[in-house]
């Protein structure tokens, strides 16, 4: 960074990871803690990127960061915009991704953002300084920042912490640090822990004491498989009445309200006609989106983890829900059998549905409810769809990573007249 910019620049847009785009002499570049309409003065920049030397004059959606630790804590990357704006920008995000895929129409999307102090998921990271346990969430590239306080940690999880802190700076097994994953499930928080030493049967009694005090069911060392160093009371979530008991590290949904809005609007793009034919649901992981198909027809659901289908499995029995173990990149469910479904349900991870889009678009199911966490993905997968004819029947915009750059859409699509060929 070298470049001094003397006059006041106005910053256009959001990038895609949620940096302000300045427009400067020299073209746009990206400033991290710029919001669009501001006008500010840069630091220095290196022709891409800048700092914020000051906000001359804010933008409309400009708002005080609620979190004090906003800009040193790696957690929150844009709080200082207010969050119906930012709801607005993620919309937009996911249009424009619909719009380069070529849609001739694109239905204007609901759009739901979730309250702050719902995360019920977190991964954390914990670091030995002097006597001390520093536990929190990295800096956006450095070292970890102590959480004492968060706007997105629900309360339950928020209160473990100084406990959490005391326990970490006792346990002989902690040398220089290491980093937990945090599922708050119904039975309580669900820990899975990587540290740099090796924890012996002092350790286990530390963790266990620790899990009885404070509602801590049980605590996992990462590996493979994960090993349980204490457990002290039953695990178990719930997914529409139905009782899960999810693996150590387990992939749910991170916020309870979020949760809610996708699997409503996927339980609303199902066609009303037809489901006898069953439901084909890909990327179910342990179940969250399943059962609830399953109150609507038989849900023949893949997953591809091992640990989340036995999950899976041991859940189903008496439901309509029929689990299988697949690694949908290398082996995808194929073409001759999503034609027989009513309903394709996929949730694929970050990258996309990868080989499996080819076989849906020869399947040509009639009906495509795609789950997505990536705009970037969607637009991807989504393509060989709108070439074969699929029409964007409805969009659903989910906005539960409060503050940061993350968006989730739920995209229905059907074929026109395919209803009629797979009835037949
Ligand atoms: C975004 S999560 C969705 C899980 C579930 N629908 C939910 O809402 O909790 C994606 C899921 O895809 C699974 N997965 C990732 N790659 C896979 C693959 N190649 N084959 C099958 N499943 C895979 C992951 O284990 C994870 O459970």
């Amino acid at each position: 960074m070298e470049n001094a910019v003397a006059q006041a620049v106005r910053v256009i847009a959001l990038g895609n990871d949620g940096d302000g785009v300045a427009q400067t002499p020299q073209g746009r570049i990206f400033v991290p803690g710029t919001v669009p309409g501001d006008e500010i003065l840069l630091a220095a920049h290196d022709g891409t990127h800048g700092t914020l030397a000051r906000v001359v004059t804010p933008g409309a959606d400009r708002v005080p960061a609620p979190c004090h630790l906003f800009g040193a804590c790696g957690g929150c990357r844009i709080q200082d915009m207010a969050l119906p704006a930012l709801l607005d920008w993620k919309t937009g995000r996911v249009v424009e991704a619909l719009r380069h895929v070529g849609f001739d129409a694109i239905p204007t999307p609901q759009a739901h953002q979730v309250g702050p102090h719902g995360r019920c998921r977190v991964d954390l990271a914990f670091r030995r300084v002097g006597k001390e346990i520093v536990l929190g969430l990295h800096r956006r590239r450095g070292d970890v920042v102590d959480m004492s306080e968060c706007m997105l940690l629900d309360p339950t999880l928020f209160a473990l912490l100084p406990p959490l802190r005391a326990m970490l700076r006792s346990l002989p097994a902690v040398h220089a640090g290491g980093d937990i994953q945090i599922n708050l499930l119904d039975s309580g928080p669900d820990l899975l822990i990587t540290m740099d030493g090796t924890p012996d049967a002092n350790d286990r009694r530390i963790l266990a004491q620790f899990g009885k005090a404070h509602g801590v069911p049980r605590i996992s060392l990462q590996g493979r498989p994960p090993e349980t160093l204490a457990l002290t009371g039953p695990v178990f979530h719930h997914f529409d009445d139905v009782r899960v008991a999810p693996p150590p590290g387990a992939f749910l949904q991170p916020v309870r309200a979020g949760e809610a809005f996708i699997k409503a609007a996927v339980v609303a793009g199902l066609p009303r006609k037809g489901l006898k034919a069953g439901i084909i649901e890909l990327y179910a992981g342990c179940g969250t989106l399943s059962f609830a198909l399953a109150g609507l027809a038989k849900v023949h659901a893949y997953e591809g983890d091992r640990a989340a289908l036995a999950c899976l499995k041991q859940a189903s029995g008496g439901t309509r829900v029929l689990p299988a173990l697949r690694d949908l990149n290398r082996q995808p469910v194929m073409a001759t059998d999503l034609a027989k479904a009513a309903a394709v349900v996929l949730d694929p991870p970050h990258a996309g549905a990868g080989a499996q889009i080819a076989q849906i678009v020869a399947g040509r199911p009639a009906c495509v409810i795609y789950v997505s966490c990536n705009p970037a993905a969607l637009q991807r997968d989504l393509t060989p769809l709108r070439h074969a004819g699929y029409r964007l029947d409805s969009v659903t915009v989910i906005d539960q990573f409060l503050w940061s750059a993350e968006v989730e859409s739920v995209c229905v699509l059907t074929l026109p007249g395919a209803g009629r060929r797979n009835r037949r």
